[in-house]
């Protein structure tokens, strides 16, 4: 007798996966699938048990998230099945594979008994959505693992493997056989016996002797955490509310809070980013080079040159990509200093990986090498070289590495903002040399940025894109200019942010707007902590400072442009920031990390003031936020324009993965849609017109032509690049 009624056919159709037509109605269609087919196994009464599994390995990634900025929102109708699951008189167990997520995940807290296979992964990822587990998950939750657990879970969105799963009790066993054999097992043995018990609804959620103290120190770290995004805060409160009522009313607690959060406007930009990011991995390039087109070649073995900050950063992360690595130095003792760094690195990371159940294999010379002598970079596929920003000592690294290296091996060069054509000019092999510029600490920053040269080929940005994605990384492929994408939009908010300086602001004033928007930190901590000598070097490599400098020229100018010389004047004096102890602001010592307004920048700030002759003026937030933030704007409009980024995401990934914008605000591009074009061109044709010898002031004529056409979406900002506009 069959005593099992599987509902495998009705969850096939849930994954989204496997979905070949509109998925919101494959969503729809599922719950109704997934109601039905309830209905049935309890009508029919040669069905004794249930199982709920998915189909080809997998269980459910939850909703389709394009649905919840769909008019006819789905997802809301999950929890009354899930509930329908849990009532049912026939035992129902959940066999879960691959990932059970969101929506995915709720359905089988509705189950009566949870079997996972061992390589499955769980979680509630709706927080990074912007949104909470809305299908009475945060009522059942802390109900079965406990207000801690589901706190954490919950408020982090985080993925928990199959045997943090058992411990937590969030399954009941974990099988590395085959799952919904075992499930059906089970459920077998599960017929005719009592139920209530397994209900988490009608469970009490397990006392904490100290709850009341525990739930407000969690909601300040919860809050902490979020930095200005809505929705931990919103799931904590769901979880609180399953603290103190009972679970009908945390229930309409958790609708009520879900609601809020799916027309907050925050839930819309996390949604935009997470599709940002996936659709930047499918590149383009002007020239019609594709992802489409190009395959990466296998890297089996790599290598690093210069073991600085940036080059520590870049082996820790191919170690921990399991790809052998040879760390090369200039000399013995830059090589044992090196080498010193990295182990350390390695070793911290190791130990936070074993805390997740993982091991990492770095002391075995096969994986990691270290060396002071080219020679050993012969059999290697790609090299990354890491040695300062300075184009003759990278010409001659290239030059070398054309020569020693096997001709089909990919050179690369982690660079902030040098010519990549230059650097490639003196290889052999102009076609496998491109820009990998990391972020710092680079085995923690997930932004890759991948400049191609003028003769970069496809197959080779395909292969710096493979990497950074075994690197567990962005990668986002840009043109070459000066700064490329990051930088490039960076410089014109710093700028702002010094002349703000000039003309009345504080530095903590600046930095207290910027982070009040959302920003990690603001652009004088930056500074402090980056150190206020690099840009200092830059500088005087242009020849906007220091001794190239033509006699004469005046202060405040550079080609007839304003200039402020206030972070060169700092440096004149000693101050690089953290690591001197003093900068913008002051430290408690030497690399000191606590940054304290400084009275003698505010006295300096009047007496320079003063010398030129400036009159001092009270800068409300606005002005600050709108002069750093426009700025940054206009010259991506300028960067899209000139096609150095493909689209308006890539620009949001670079600016979300490596500069600290805030998430939750979307990317200073899609910032943008939501505050209108319109407006923003409003506000730098006033500004200016305030400070006309400011060209990045003046507003991109991309963005001009925008506003003309009718202000459209971003999505189809691109198709409007080589459009005529009669209203210009
Ligand atoms: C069994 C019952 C289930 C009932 C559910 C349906 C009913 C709805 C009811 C309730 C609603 C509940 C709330 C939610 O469930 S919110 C969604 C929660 N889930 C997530 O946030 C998962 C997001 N996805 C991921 O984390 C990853 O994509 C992952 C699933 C881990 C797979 O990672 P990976 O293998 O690296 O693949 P990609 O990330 O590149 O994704 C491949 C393509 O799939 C698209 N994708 C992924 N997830 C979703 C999704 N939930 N909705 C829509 N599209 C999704 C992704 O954009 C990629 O697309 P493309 O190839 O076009 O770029």
């Amino acid at each position: 007798m069959r005593v099992t009624f599987s509902l495998f056919h009705a969850l096939a159709v849930l994954n989204w996966l496997l979905a070949t037509e509109s998925l919101i109605y494959f969503s729809l269609a599922v719950l109704q699938a997934l109601e039905d087919g309830l209905k049935r196994a309890d009508a029919d009464p040669s069905v004794k048990a249930v199982t709920i599994c998915g189909e080809n390995g997998k269980f459910s990634a939850g909703a389709d998230i394009r649905g919840f900025s769909s008019p006819n929102k789905q997802g809301l109708g999950l929890g009354p099945i899930v509930s329908l699951i849990e009532r049912s008189e026939k035992p129902v167990v959940a066999a879960i594979e691959g990932i059970a997520l969101g929506g995915g995940l709720e359905v089988t807290l509705g189950c009566h008994y949870r079997i996972a296979h061992v390589q499955a992964r769980m979680g509630l990822p709706e927080v990074t959505i912007g949104l909470l587990p809305g299908a009475e998950g945060t009522q059942r939750l802390p109900r079965l693992i406990g207000v801690p657990a589901a706190l954490d879970i919950i408020t982090t969105g985080r993925h928990i493997s199959a045997s943090e799963a058992l411990k937590l009790g969030l399954v009941d066993e974990v099988v590395e056989e085959n799952t919904v054999e075992a499930a059906i097992r089970l459920a077998n043995r599960l017929i005719g016996q009592p139920l209530g018990h397994r209900r988490l609804s009608l469970k009490p959620v397990p006392k904490l002797p100290n709850m009341e103290a525990f739930l407000t120190e969690a909601l300040v770290k919860v809050k902490k955490r979020a930095q200005g995004c809505l929705a931990p805060e919103l799931c904590f409160q769901a979880i609180k509310a399953a603290t103190e009522q009972p679970f009908a009313d945390g229930v309409r607690k958790e609708r009520e809070l879900f609601n809020i959060l799916l027309t907050s406007g925050q839930a819309k930009a996390l949604q935009y980013a997470f599709f940002a990011e996936r659709a930047v991995e499918k590149w383009t390039t002007p020239s019609g080079a594709s992802w489409k087109t190009a395959s990466p070649q296998p890297i089996r073995k790599a290598a690093v040159i210069g073991l600085g900050t940036m080059g520590r950063g870049i082996v820790t992360s191919l170690v921990k990509a399991k790809i052998p690595v040879v760390a090369l130095e200039q000399d013995l003792e830059y090589l044992n200093t090196g080498r010193k760094a990295v182990m350390l690195l390695l070793e911290r990371e190791a130990m936070k990986m074993e805390q997740g159940g993982q091991t990492l294999d770095f002391n075995n010379p096969a994986r990691l090498q270290f060396a002071v002598d080219f020679d050993v970079l012969r059999d290697v596929d790609l090299v990354i070289e890491a040695v300062f920003e300075n184009m003759a000592l990278k010409k001659e690294i290239f030059n070398k590495l054309s020569r020693i290296c096997k001709p089909e091996a990919f050179l690369c060069t982690n660079t902030s903002a040098l010519n990549i054509d230059e650097i490639a000019s003196v290889t052999s092999r102009p076609q496998q040399v491109i820009g990998t510029h990391f972020f710092s600490p680079a085995h923690v920053m997930r932004l890759l940025e991948i400049i191609y040269g003028r003769h970069t080929s496809p197959t080779t940005i395909a292969t710096a894109m493979q990497l950074a994605k075994v690197m567990k990384k962005v990668g986002v492929v840009v043109g070459n200019c000066f700064g490329f994408v990051g930088n490039r939009m960076m410089f014109p908010y710093v700028q702002q942010a010094v002349f703000l300086l000039e003309e009345g602001s504080r530095p903590e004033d600046v930095d207290q707007v910027l982070e009040d928007f959302g920003f990690k930190i603001g652009p004088f901590r930056m500074s402090d902590l980056a150190g206020l000598d690099v840009g200092w070097r830059s500088r005087k490599d242009q020849g906007l400072t220091g001794p190239t400098l033509a006699p004469g020229t005046s202060a405040r100018q550079r080609h007839g442009y304003r200039y402020s010389p206030l972070p060169d004047l700092l440096c004149e004096k000693g101050r690089f920031g953290q690591k001197t102890g003093k900068g913008w602001y002051q430290y408690e010592k030497a690399g000191g990390r606590t940054a304290k307004p400084d009275p003698w920048i505010h006295s300096f700030l009047s007496e320079y003031r003063d010398t030129h002759q400036i009159k001092t003026r009270f800068i409300d937030q606005e002005e600050i936020l709108e002069r750093c933030l426009f700025t940054l704007i206009n010259e991506g409009f300028d960067i899209l324009a000139e096609g150095i980024a493909s689209g308006p995401e890539h620009l949001d990934v670079v600016y979300i993965n490596g500069y600290g914008w805030p998430k939750h605000r979307g990317g200073p591009m899609f910032y943008a849609s939501t505050v209108g074009l319109p407006n923003i061109l409003a506000k730098l044709q006033k500004y200016s017109e305030i400070h006309p010898d400011v060209p990045q002031l003046r507003p991109s004529a991309f963005l001009k032509k925008l506003v003309a056409m009718g202000n459209p979406p971003l999505n189809d900002w691109m198709s409007y690049l080589h459009r005529q506009s009669n209203k210009l």
